[in-house]
């Protein structure tokens, strides 16, 4: 067997034989001097060391525990040069003792397309370079390239067989991105998957193979493990086309604020912003004529305010539905001479989930009737309390119509903005949000969009939502051409392929291939999800998602038939928070479930709690179609304890019922003797005989109980469908009125 002498392992491993004999005393080995010949043991221990600190990455602390610092075994020429602008190298390596659980490391994913890594900035390069990658490749290579040991099979064998037993015992590095199947993660911790669930189970998580942990979940039982955790970041295409980095403070410039105006119908909105619009306008050299493109801009007092053109919050919640942040304050118009009606209420409520600021509009006070003191008094049972009554919220009394008072409340406006303390970055690329779009018979899709950060130029290319393009040209309010728009700069621009949607994210890129191809997968995620189903929280999935982590609030929308119910279903429901879900009331309201109440528990993440109320047809397919969870009950008791079990994860497997179909009631007989028979039209579905069915009267049910015949014509039939005509009577039950909706429902097991 070939001898080996210190000197030569020294060589040959790039270190020097002081570091090697001292190596050898640390183990307790006789002292050597550099010629000395290395035993089998001897030789086994130090390969074994040496390898592990070749082959081990920067070691991270794992929950403050600090794992030994690998001793450098070789120092390059790269090392040499850190090492003198750092006087203490050690801190290079290890990370300090306070950083987060685990180390942020980025990683490209690669695994979609080709990476262009001129494109992303040096920045990040180096943040998805590991500092120590270029060292570990020159040692590896050291060992392999011209090596006595390559030459010597034993050792080669030994070496082989070590590795293994490393792989085996020694601590491993694992990457945890932010969530984890159990499946990856006993694979990347090379343990068996049952290992991994029994663990869990240690920890209280009950979790199948198929099933995904969080990263502190995840790192806590790769700890357990023995290993290292690092944290796993995947950028996305999307991620790196959009590099959508925070602006540092410095980079900060003022904005002026994007408005909405809300209110309930006929109090004013439309009469304000034109108003607004024909007081303030911006002139242009031009003399431009006002351009519909969804939004304005309007000067006061030198500053300039944006004001988005749809009244409503029906527009303004759509947009938030999906995922578009844009107003920064809404205007709320309430009528002096009416007061605070449902849409006033839904208004505050949408604009409080939203999280903007609020300043009241109280309009109309030149008509006689006009009380403000009321609507204030009105406000305040809202959570609004004015601010000369102490409180918070800014009212101006104005009159639309007569244009008085607008000066005073556009001032308002941008008081509120400075208390918001707007800003962006114009000195960078564009972002923002569609706020309308057309195909525009000769200039091709048009599309009317906010710019919120950077500033947007005449050839850039853009990704709006599905669509792609250069663009071409951008004209602003006034209909006149311009080169750039700048933040809360709202502009229509030409040239996209396509018509974005409202509410959909544009972003200006620089590379051309990869925007297509994120393009092209947004498609076709887009159709696949027309196809599945979307995530939002049902009451049947709220405790898994509260134990994922994913939710601690349990948001509802109340709708009732009349005004006590609401009130006592609100109390009864928030009186459930405890210490891990907060019950939030964020809508309540008298009448039917309507298509904005649906909107707004999509866009909130909140299941809709109905009480002898239905929803009517809009808001019951759009429900179905978004996803969101309708649940209706006859009786609070029911609702609480429904909801209280949901809340700990004990719903039973409950009957939900399905509605077959749809009747409207024409005409009304009455026989004595038998009661009211009632002559109808099924409009949908089936009405059967022997189903349950519901007599409802403006949204709100007046009756459930059962049929007592069905007939079309003289003749008695077990069903009826759709685009027929039948005569109905209700068991036990006679007051049955024109105009009102049969609805027809069996119960069926619902499995969970
Ligand atoms: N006297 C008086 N009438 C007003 C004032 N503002 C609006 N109106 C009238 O109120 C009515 C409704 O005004 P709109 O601006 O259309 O109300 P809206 O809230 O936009 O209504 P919808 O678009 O239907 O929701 C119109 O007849 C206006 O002329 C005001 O300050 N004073």
């Amino acid at each position: 067997m070939t001898k080996v002498r210190v000197h030569e392992l020294a060589k040959e491993l790039d270190s020097n034989s002081k570091e090697i004999i001292g190596l050898m005393a640390g183990f307790g080995f006789p002292t050597r001097n550099h010629m000395s010949a290395l035993e089998q043991e001897e030789l086994d221990v130090l390969f074994e060391r040496l390898t592990q600190a070749y082959d081990k990455k920067v070691p991270v602390p794992v929950f403050g525990k600090q794992p030994e610092a690998p001793k450098p075994a070789k120092k390059g020429k790269k090392d040499k040069q850190a090492a003198e602008s750092n006087p203490n190298p050690a801190q290079e390596s290890t990370p300090a003792a306070d950083e987060p659980i685990g180390r942020k490391v980025r990683h490209v994913d690669t695994r979609q397309t080709v990476v262009e890594l001129n494109k992303i900035d040096d920045e990040v390069i180096e943040e998805l370079v590991p500092t120590n990658v270029s060292d570990d490749s020159v040692k590896k290579q050291k060992l392999k390239k011209g090596s006595k040991f390559r030459d010597n099979n034993q050792m080669k064998n030994k070496a082989k067989a070590q590795k293994e037993e490393k792989v085996n015992k020694g601590p491993i590095t694992v990457k945890i991105p932010d969530e984890i199947a159990v499946g990856e993660l006993s694979e990347r911790l090379e343990v068996p998957a049952t290992e991994v669930i029994k663990k869990l189970m240690m920890l209280g998580v009950m979790a199948s193979i198929s099933q995904s942990v969080d990263f502190d979940t995840a790192s806590l039982i790769a700890e357990d493990f023995g290993a290292i955790v690092e944290r796993e970041i995947i950028l996305t295409d999307e991620d790196i086309l959009f590099n959508d980095f925070e602006d540092a403070p410095e980079q900060l410039e003022d904005r002026s604020p994007v408005v909405v105006v809300m209110g309930h119908v006929d109090h004013g909105k439309t009469s304000l912003l034109d108003a607004i619009r024909s007081t303030n306008v911006i002139e242009t050299e031009a003399g431009g004529i006002t351009q519909h493109i969804g939004a304005y801009r309007v000067r006061v007092n030198e500053r300039k305010i944006t004001f988005l053109d749809t009244p409503g919050h029906e527009a303004f919640t759509a947009m938030r539905a999906r995922g578009a942040q844009v107003t920064d304050i809404a205007i709320l118009v309430v009528a002096a001479d009416d007061g605070i009606m449902p849409q006033t209420v839904e208004a505050i409520n949408h604009a409080k989930a939203a999280n903007v600021g609020i300043v009241v509009a109280i309009n109309k006070i030149d008509k006689e009737g006009a009380n403000p003191d009321r609507i204030k008094q009105e406000l305040t049972e809202h959570g609004l309390i004015p601010e000369d009554w102490g409180g918070d919220t800014i009212c101006v009394e104005i009159s639309a119509k007569k244009r008085m008072n607008i000066e005073d409340l556009l001032e308002m406006v941008l008081l509120v903005a400075d208390m918001r303390d707007l800003k962006a970055n114009p000195n960078r690329k564009a972002k923002g949000t569609v706020i309308e779009a057309k195909l525009d018979k000769g200039r091709g899709p048009v599309a009317s969009v906010l710019v919120q950060n950077g500033t947007l130029k005449i050839g850039d290319t853009v990704v709006a939502g599905t669509a792609f393009g250069h663009i071409r040209a951008m004209l602003d309010d006034k209909g006149k051409k311009i080169k750039k728009a700048g933040p809360s700069v709202p502009v229509e621009i030409l040239g996209l392929d396509e018509v974005p949607e409202g509410g959909d994210e544009f972003y200006v890129v620089d590379d051309e291939r990869m925007a297509k191809n994120v393009v092209e997968k947004r498609k076709q995620k887009a159709k696949e999800e027309r196809i599945g189903s979307h995530n939002v929280v049902t009451l049947d999935d709220f405790f898994d998602k509260v134990k994922e982590g994913q939710i601690k609030d349990l948001n509802i929308v109340i709708k009732a038939d009349v005004n006590g119910s609401v009130e006592a279903v609100k109390q009864s429901l928030e009186k459930l928070s405890n210490e891990e879900v907060r019950v939030n009331v964020i809508h309540s309201g008298v009448g039917a479930i309507r298509e904005s109440d649906v909107m707004l528990a999509y866009a909130s993440n909140a299941i809709i709690v109905g009480f002898n109320v239905r929803p009517d047809m809009g808001a019951a397919a759009s429900a179905e179609s978004q996803g969101v969870d309708i649940r209706l009950y006859r009786v609070i008791y029911t609702a609480i304890e429904e909801i209280e079990a949901a809340m700990k994860g004990m719903l039973e497997p409950t009957f939900r019922e399905q509605v077959t179909g749809h009747a409207e009631i024409r005409q009304t007989f009455k026989v004595s003797g038998v009661g009211t028979i009632a002559g109808c039209y099924v409009t949908d579905g089936t009405i059967t005989r022997n189903t349950q069915v519901r007599l409802v009267r403006d949204g709100i049910v007046v009756h459930e109980g059962e049929l007592a015949s069905l007939k079309r014509f003289k003749d008695d039939v077990k069903e009826v469908a759709s685009g027929y005509e039948c005569g109905l009577s209700i068991e036990k039950f006679n007051d049955i009125k024109e105009g009102d909706v049969v609805e027809g429902f069996n119960m069926v097991e619902v499995e969970r």
